[in-house]
């Protein structure tokens, strides 16, 4: 999620504004908090949780263990129709459960040791530090959902053993309260006290510009505080710069730096926001933290590494690490889920580092993603700005099959229902909230004051609301809250603009149609307790949420929770990552504010049974598809993935060892090489796909011995090879897919379609020339008997959408006339006739190269890269060879569909290889 709503307890806290009656404003109790701080806060939570939880919630099974929402099918009829109250539904869902994996019995081709390693930007601790003593361990706040994903995973609930790998955050001096402050200040990089005043703020320290040593016996004791607990074995990863300090002591200095490239460049793309041009010159500094940051997750990670594990890396701050993995354990099982959106390509292509950060996520076995949107606009970037092959299941990345799948994420919907219920006081705020606004409707807003959250769109909406529909006037309040955003970009912001903005309009509404006793926007820019937040959730009569991007609302999610006994509806954002699961909820755009406004009427006007029909839909999906049933999906799912690219199905890679053996032994030899994208890379202009000299030199070389015959088999046209290949007499040259022949030491071109008639030429011609037409950057090679539709310039998607109309037509009419083939080569369309292809050559050379009449070359290496080159690699089939003596390679990745025996991933490969038959 990105960075979602959570009602968790705030480090620090803003005055508010505009405090309404009601809720208490929250002063920064920071300080306080750092000094007199429990060891962890985590049994508080527990307690608070457990002891009070009411006694109908006791019998119910921990999680509802779904796997897959078709079990809902199974819900009693009465659950839907009687409208049960939220705690039976939860009961009755709670009942339908699948089993759970258990990574050491299943999949026992994957060999799993059973562990599993998440990865996340952030411990769930704040860490508060003095020298020689316990750390003070405090919830952190944000990425509630996550997580809980954790503490599932470390539960009696799953069977993995999990460790948590995490960044320390921004590590905090416990002050000593017998000081004053400024004879705690931090010293300098040279030890010393930093001067009084220098860079302080309110405590009179600059925590950004602070410096802290942690020695090594500290983070010894740090690793033993966070030996177990709620999460499982924590792992803290320690941020710093290589160190002059002795070895056993880490500096920490200027630790929001290690936010900066993710959260001020990738935060903001991510979310639709591009900022204006800079120097670049502070990017480069934080792109260079970032791959240290993602680096030292690596070490980390790989420390700790055994065999058979399982690495979940979470979200955009650690991009990078799935491929630094990979490059340190080739085989290593590693999934990543995004948490936030992913937008279109228009948006990544702006990012200067978009190679880097998506071949650095291509590392992963399987990417999660929130929507399916956001997962085919990440597809669709790796095709566009990558080249490579995808769709809508994956990408095929450096010969392997990345996977690409949809988890919306859920909520811990049970230890929700606890606190929003069971919590000590809640019914006491709930009432106490309710008579505050006695005989009023309330509108319930709760986000983070980031200019993505729609605030501003909410509350102009709101404006006109209550200009359109005046009826409401005075009869409805709004409670917005908003806690201050956690993200760099936005709290660098110096003006504060949105905060800004948002009080202005706060001011106006409340001008506009306020009065002395009553102002019908109630603001409150502050951290919420839990209790607060809870009981608010459930006075709401409309929940409204106007988000213009996000990953994944949980705010809305807990909403539902929480409305289990009054079904207020909830008005929530197309553009929220959570529209997708809730259709029930009243959908809006955000940025049509009268729309917004005519939502908020209807929902205010709503039936009972509207609301009940609507609510017990979105109950449904929340209790069902809660965080523990998201976190077994998306493990699943990777596991049957990864046994699905069982490396037994997949053509193995080319045994150079028995590829020489064979042929120093073979008196005999038939080379047959495709050219395009097997001698030479595949690039945009097929004129610029020349050979390098290395490719002349060595195939030079090869075809020097006279034991070998060596042809290159292509679909190019003869002046094409002639000009390029010609001055190498040696070589056999056969063009346009068989229809010309040109033997080795001759000048002449054997036509094998001289005898066939060309008229399908014209008729093809006219189709290649209406699609040509209706989509740009797309081209026709002429050659002299085969025609070629190129579309590798044109948009990558709309081409290949074209190609497929273009192939229909003409199977559909000219290859119903004429002796033709319609073949869909590598972003082109082909047509030739029938009587010739690869195969037929490749026959006619096997069958004319051998030791004598009869019998065939005892060593056949036959190299292509395309689907015309699969007619090779099965004319070789049908000659009952030894198998030692023919080598069909084709050239891509492992797991593409092919007849051939063995793959190399490049066409450097193949030059290598034949480089070594040479030596
Ligand atoms: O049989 P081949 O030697 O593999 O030739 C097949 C076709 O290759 C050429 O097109 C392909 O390569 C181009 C250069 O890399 C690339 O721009 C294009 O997108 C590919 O389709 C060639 O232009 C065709 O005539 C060949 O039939």
């Amino acid at each position: 999620m990105s960075q979602p709503d959570s009602p968790a307890v705030p480090d620090n806290q803003p005055n508010p504004v505009l405090v309404g009656p009601g809720l208490t404003a929250l002063k920064d109790e920071a300080y306080a908090e750092a000094t007199n701080a429990t060891p962890s806060l985590d049994a508080d939570r527990k307690n608070q949780l457990e002891t009070d939880a009411p006694s109908y919630l006791a019998d119910l099974p921990a999680e509802p263990a779904s796997q897959d929402p078709s079990h809902l099918s199974s819900i009693p009829e009465e659950a839907s129709q009687g409208n049960p109250s939220g705690q039976d539904l939860l009961r009755r869902l709670s009942l339908v459960e699948l089993p759970e994996i258990d990574p050491r019995t299943q999949h026992p081709d994957l060999k799993l040791s059973g562990r599993l390693i998440s990865a996340a930007f952030c411990l769930p601790y704040k860490l508060y530090f003095r020298e020689g003593e316990d750390w003070t361990l405090k919830p952190r706040s944000g990425t509630s959902a996550l997580f809980d994903s954790f503490a599932h995973l470390a539960s009696d609930e799953t069977k993995w053993s999990h460790t948590l790998v995490g960044w320390t955050g921004e590590v905090e001096p416990i002050l000593d309260n017998s000081k004053s402050p400024l004879q705690q200040i931090p010293v300098n990089p040279a030890g010393k006290a930093q001067p009084p005043g220098s860079g302080s703020s309110g405590l009179g320290i600059n925590k950004a510009a602070a410096l802290y040593r942690v020695g090594k016996e500290d983070r010894a004791r740090l690793d033993s505080q966070l030996e177990t607990g709620r999460y499982g074995r924590i792992l803290p990863v320690w941020l710093s710069d290589v160190s002059e300090e002795p070895e056993d002591h880490i500096v920490l200095k200027d630790q929001g730096r290690w936010r900066r490239y993710a959260e001020r460049e990738l935060y903001p793309l991510l979310h639709y926001k591009q900022h204006g041009p800079t120097d670049g010159r502070s990017e480069r500094e934080w792109w260079g933290d970032y791959i240290r940051l993602n680096q030292l997750f690596a070490d980390r990670i790989a420390s700790d590494y055994q065999e058979g594990d399982v690495v979940w890396v979470h979200d955009y701050h650690l991009f990078l690490l799935p491929s630094l993995l990979r490059q340190r354990i080739p085989n290593i099982y590693v999934g990543f889920f995004l948490h936030s959106p992913f937008p279109s390509s228009e948006f990544v292509r702006c990012l200067a580092k978009r190679k880097e950060v998506l071949t650095g996520v291509l590392g992963a076995n399987m990417i999660g993603f929130q929507t399916f949107s956001y997962s085919r606009h990440f597809s669709s970037c790796c095709t566009r700005v990558l080249g490579f092959d995808s769709n809508s299941a994956g990408v095929d990345a450096y010969g392997a099959h990345v996977a690409v799948d949809v988890f919306p994420i859920g909520i811990d919907a049970r230890s929700i229902q606890k606190a929003a219920f069971g919590a000590p006081d809640i019914e006491m705020t709930v009432e106490g909230i309710r008579k505050l606004y006695a005989g009023r409707k309330i509108i319930v807003g709760r986000d983070r004051l980031d200019s993505v959250r729609g605030v501003a769109q909410k509350l102009q909406a709101f404006e006109i609301f209550l200009e359109r529909y005046p009826e409401w006037r005075d009869k409805v309040v709004l409670i917005q809250v908003t806690s201050p955003t956690s993200v760099e970009e936005e709290k660098e912001d110096p003006d504060n603009k949105i905060a800004g903005q948002i009080t202005n309009l706060v001011s106006t509404i409340n001008g506009r149609f306020g009065s002395l006793s009553f102002a019908p926007v109630q603001y409150y820019p502050q951290y919420l307790s839990q209790r607060e937040y809870f009981a608010l959730l459930r006075v709401a009569d409309v929940g409204l949420i106007t988000t213009v991007r996000d990953g994944m609302n949980t705010t809305s999610l807990e909403y539902i929770i929480c409305q289990q006994n009054n079904h207020s509806p909830l008005i929530l954002s197309e553009f929220s990552g959570t529209a997708g699961t809730l259709p029930s909820a009243i959908h809006i755009n955000p940025w049509d504010l009268v729309g917004v406004a005519g939502a908020i009427d209807e929902a205010l006007r709503m039936s009972v049974e509207t609301r009940k029909e609507q609510h017990i839909q979105l109950y449904k999906h929340v209790v069902s598809n809660t965080v523990g049933a998201w976190t077994r999906q998306f493990l699943h799912r990777l596991l049957t993935n990864l046994s699905s690219f069982d490396q037994s199905a997949a053509t193995p890679a080319l045994d150079r060892a028995q590829l020489v053996k064979q042929y120093r032994k073979a008196r005999r030899r038939l080379f047959m090489f495709d050219y395009d994208g097997t001698l030479t890379p595949i690039v945009k202009d097929p004129q610029a796909a020349i050979p390098s000299d290395r490719v002349l030199r060595t195939l030079k070389t090869l075809a020097a011995d006279p034991r070998n015959a060596v042809w290159i088999i292509s679909g190019r046209d003869q002046a094409f090879l002639e000009e390029w290949m010609g001055h190498i007499p040696e070589l056999g040259l056969s063009a346009e897919h068989g229809c010309f022949i040109r033997k080795p030491r001759s000048d002449d071109w054997e036509n094998l379609a001289e005898r066939s008639d060309m008229g399908w030429q014209k008729e093809v011609m006219e189709v290649f020339q209406h699609y040509t037409e209706r989509t740009q950057a797309s081209f026709i090679e002429r050659k002299r008997v085969a025609l070629t539709w190129h579309y590798r310039r044109a948009d990558p998607e709309y081409g290949a959408f074209q190609a497929a109309e273009c192939r229909k037509v003409l199977e559909d009419t000219v290859a119903k006339r004429w002796d033709v083939e319609v073949m869909a080569g590598k972003a082109n369309l082909e047509v030739r006739p029938t009587f010739v292809n690869k195969g037929f050559i490749a026959t006619r050379l096997v069958n004319e190269y051998g030791t004598e009449p009869g019998k065939a070359p005892e060593f056949i290496l036959c190299l292509g890269d395309d689907f015309t080159d699969e007619d090779m690699f099965r004319a070789l089939q049908k000659f009952d060879l030894p198998q030692d003596h023919v080598y069909s390679v084709t050239v891509g990745a492992s797991s593409k569909q092919t007849d051939a025996s063995w793959h190399l991933l490049e066409p450097a490969d193949v030059i290598n290889t034949i480089q070594a038959l040479n030596s």
